[in-house]
């Protein structure tokens, strides 16, 4: 039915039409329209289904890959290993699925973390709604900042709004509620706004007309067509890695052919030996692991109060170098109390019946209610005379708080109050009232009285506004006339308390590398004293304010930023914000920038990590920023940070432990290469298999899944040019746990072949791969602390996966069917002592050299403190 009405109409017949009425509807009635449209939400865009999601497994370049290895196998006179790695090819694609499916979804569930709503007249009170409980008829308030979300009729007020999203146009469209109704294309009609689309200026009052699909944005399903994500670089990183590594497993595979037959293997077995080679070293799994790692980093993100939008963002996180934050709200609680009263020549309590005058016109000069701007909240709490409803009955004009004027101004019945920061209000004052009520001229000692109090407050990290008004006859035609000639009444100083928890999250950041710098529309003494309360700065913040920040060059912007301190921005302009963001990056840092206004967006889209406030910001922040903080606290970022951090090295961990089983697979075929097969294989191509595909999986899962190690935010951020595949892993994975696992698994070998049958020497270099893995797994725990640090038995998925890894080898060399698929045959009680040891020997020799590491200070030399 939605679909017949139509907005334009005069709002009388809307009305009827939508049988609603300028008060809104009721709630049980909203319910049931609810039931009726259904909910205002887009449907969302039918992805790929599963089948075809699945499907696509199979066509991935790795997985054609191992379909020409099984045809070849096949060919080649060997069924049994065909059937494998077909095996190896299904299971592998289902895992892949499984594990994207639950990252898509991870990702998916976060919108429920943001909070979408929408404010609407219910039973005759404005209230929240859930932007999906809309229904056609619904009476919404819209304010600057908000997201539209619904389509709808202005019915009172005038609001600027951003059509980007419908109609590609950057230029903010002015709707007005008695605009002419005049013919033309429904999007340019001036008294209709649309879902999808922002609020940047004004206020009004619009009834519901469409909500869900069968709004305009609902009818282009814009929305649904969001791309595919760009893979992050850690993807792509990752991806190019598996790349040369599969070519390297090719060219062993290749070269091992000619190797084999010379050695006198026969063509069919060298044949099946290089395939298994390959096959076994295409780490095909390695992607879809990390993404799966990624996403339950954001799941993890999400319930500590940071709602990340992108996988990506996890890891950008991690190396964050530099954080731009804003004061009041972040660093603070944003909870204002009015506590000190200046009039000129007395410094007042605020409950001095003299403060009372400035105290009530300041309170008239709000339009908060009980809800509102936490500032004007303070003013209304200390003026009791003043009554809201009131106060709004006898306005006649608004002047809203301009963030870039610094101060509103209103008219109420035949007076004008400006309330506003004090260079901002000074310049307007021709005179001054006395604590005693007599007029004054602005003298030179009033002057000096008042930079001494302001001086005082701001030293405090007090918020300090001046209030001033004027008697009119008339109403003024405009702003500027109103904001002139005004008698200045005096200065209302307020605490904002830092936030609990604020100052160990500077300490700790600091103690990270992460530089913190306050960009804040405060003045510069407060914002000074409150970045110095939260250990901001503490070798003496430097201030600069938007003005002295407008006359920089870029070079000289680039020599501020470059030299060692952090720097309170005060008095910022959004256009400030982004300067400092852009000469920020271009000398290669990662920043994250907070901002909450409409303002902010081209700023925190431009930082590597934009961050919004939840509860506070607009939804057009919300909206052009990576990250919301659902809490808005300043500590959850550096939160964050740590956990960006512990999922990057989390995906270092199973790499090293993936990549560390190459060597004792590789040796044992060296030696029989080089002996000219003199010395039988040491292990055969399903024996490897096994190991790859089967007891490695759970174990590196696991890894990912690691607690954070002491000392991760104790180093300096990880450059983002340094890869997750870098020398020191190699060197780690290759040269340290594969060699010392090489040599166990090739004494064991030649010990039983000197003992027992070739079958049981087979299975003892098996066995011995899966029991040093072990001992890696262990040791990949940590990337530099000791094990004991985090405890030997807190990673509770990894003693499961181990156990699975060790029933999972036991069933191959004792059960007799397997026995005969694998090759193996049961152990006795001296071989398995045998091999006791060897996941120890792995461990401690790895354990050895991170002590090593740790007193060499190869990692403490690296260190350096933000501040230093
Ligand atoms: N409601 C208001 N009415 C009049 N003046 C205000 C009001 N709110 C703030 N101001 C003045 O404008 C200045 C800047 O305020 P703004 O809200 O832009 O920044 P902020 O909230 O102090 O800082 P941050 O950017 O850290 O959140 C304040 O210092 C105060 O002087």
């Amino acid at each position: 039915m939605t679909d017949i009405i139509d907005g334009r109409r005069p709002p009388p017949q809307l009305f009827r039409d939508l049988r609603t009425s300028a008060g809104g509807l009721g709630a049980r009635e909203a319910a049931r329209r609810l039931t009726v449209y259904g909910p205002n939400e887009l449907s969302r865009r039918r992805g790929r289904s599963w089948v075809a999601e699945l499907l696509a497994q199979f066509t991935q370049p790795l997985a054609v890959l191992l379909m020409v290895a099984a045809a070849l196998a096949w060919l080649g006179g060997t069924p049994e290993l065909a059937i494998a790695v077909v095996a190896v090819i299904l299971l592998n694609a289902g895992f892949a699925f499984v594990q994207e499916r639950q990252a898509e979804r991870a990702v998916e569930a976060l919108a429920a973390y943001l909070p979408a709503t929408a404010r609407a007249v219910r039973d005759g009170v404005l209230a929240e709604v859930p932007a999906r409980d809309l229904v056609p008829g619904d009476v919404i308030e819209i304010a600057e900042g908000d997201r539209i979300c619904a389509d709808a009729r202005l019915i009172d007020g005038a609001l600027s709004v951003d059509l980007s999203a419908l109609n590609g146009e950057s230029v903010p469209a002015g709707r007005a509620a008695d605009a002419e109704l005049a013919p033309g294309p429904l999007l340019e009609a001036r008294e209709l706004v649309f879902s999808g689309t922002e609020c940047v200026g004004g206020q009004g009052l619009a009834v519901v007309t469409h909500t869900g699909m069968h709004t305009e944005i609902g009818r282009i399903a814009a929305l649904s067509q969001r791309g595919r994500t760009e893979p992050s670089p850690l993807e792509k990183q990752v991806r190019r890695a598996t790349w040369i590594i599969a070519i390297a497993a090719v060219a062993a595979g290749a070269a091992f052919l000619p190797i084999g037959v010379v050695a006198g293997l026969g063509w069919a077995a060298a044949i099946s030996f290089s395939i298994g080679l390959i096959v076994a070293n295409v780490p095909e799994g390695l992607l879809p692991t990390i993404t799966l790692a990624l996403a339950v980093g954001v799941r993890e993100l999400a319930r500590g109060g940071a709602v990340v939008k992108r996988l990506s963002a996890v890891e950008t996180l991690g190396s964050t170098t530099v954080i731009c934050t804003d004061k009041t709200g972040t660093l603070t609680e944003n909870r204002m109390r009015v506590t000190r009263v200046w009039l000129p020549g007395a410094d007042l309590e605020p409950d001095d019946p003299r403060a009372g005058p400035l105290v009530e016109a300041a309170a008239r000069c709000t339009t908060a209610h009980d809800s509102g701007d936490p500032t004007e909240l303070a003013l209304l709490r200390v003026a009791t005379t003043v009554d809201p409803a009131e106060r709004d009955g006898e306005r006649r004009a608004l002047y809203a708080f301009d963030a870039r004027l610094k101060r509103m101004s209103t008219l109420d019945g035949r007076c004008v109050h400006t309330k506003g920061a004090l260079e901002s209000v000074l310049p307007l004052c021709t005179r001054v009232r006395t604590a005693g009520g007599a007029m004054q001229p602005l003298s030179d000692h009033v002057r000096a009285d008042l930079s001494d109090a302001m001086g005082r407050y701001s030293a405090a990290g007090l918020r300090v506004l001046a209030v001033a008004s004027r008697a009119v006859t008339t109403t003024p035609a405009d702003r500027d006339a109103a904001e002139c000639d005004l008698t200045l009444l005096g200065l209302i100083a307020m605490v904002d308390p830092p936030r609990a928890g604020v100052a160990d999250a500077v300490a700790a950041a600091h103690h990270a590398g992460i530089r913190i710098h306050v960009i804040t529309g405060d003045y510069g003494p407060t914002a000074a004293e409150i970045a110095r309360q939260v250990g901001i700065g503490l070798d003496g913040p430097r201030i600069v304010t938007g003005d002295q920040l407008e006359q920089m060059t870029e070079a000289e912007l680039d020599a501020l930023l470059g030299a060692p301190g952090e720097i309170v921005f005060a008095r910022s302009s959004p256009e400030g914000k982004l300067r400092i963001c852009e000469a920020l990056r271009a000398a290669g840092q990662i920043v994250a920038m907070t901002g909450d206004g409409v303002n902010d967006a081209p700023a925190l889209r431009h930082a590597d990590i934009g961050v919004a406030m939840g509860r506070s910001g607009t939804d057009v922040a919300r909206e052009a920023a990576t990250m919301v903080l659902t809490d808005d606290n300043f500590a959850t970022i550096v939160q964050a940070v740590d956990a960006g951090r512990r999922v990057f090295d989390n995906v270092r961990k199973f790499v090293l432990y993936i990549f560390a089983h190459a060597v004792p697979e590789v040796i044992p075929f060296l030696i029989f290469a080089l002996s000219g097969g003199a010395v039988p294989l040491p292990l055969t191509v399903l024996q490897i298999l096994a190991i790859d595909l089967g007891t490695e999986t759970l174990p590196a899962l696991a890894l990912g899944r690691e607690r954070a190690e002491p000392g991760l935010m104790d180093r300096p951020p990880r450059s983002p040019r340094d890869g997750v595949i870098d020398r020191r892993l190699l060197l780690r994975a290759w040269g340290l746990l594969g060699i010392v696992s090489a040599a166990l698994v090739t004494a064991g070998f030649f010990w039983t072949l000197s003992r027992d049958d070739y079958r049981a020497a087979t299975t003892m270099t098996f066995a011995g791969i899966v029991a040093c893995q072990i001992g890696t797994a262990f040791a990949a725990r940590t990337d530099r602390a000791s094990l004991r640090s985090i405890g030997v038995f807190s990673n509770r998925l990894l003693l499961a996966g181990i156990v699975f890894e060790l029933s999972f080898a036991a069933a191959l060399i004792y059960v007799p069917p397997l026995q005969t698929i694998f090759g193996t045959a049961a152990l006795d009680p001296a071989e398995l002592a045998f091999l006791l040891p060897f996941p120890l020997i792995v461990w401690a020799a790895d354990e050895l050299v991170r002590w090593r590491s740790r007193r060499g200070g190869t990692f403490d030399s690296g260190r350096r403190t933000a501040t230093a």
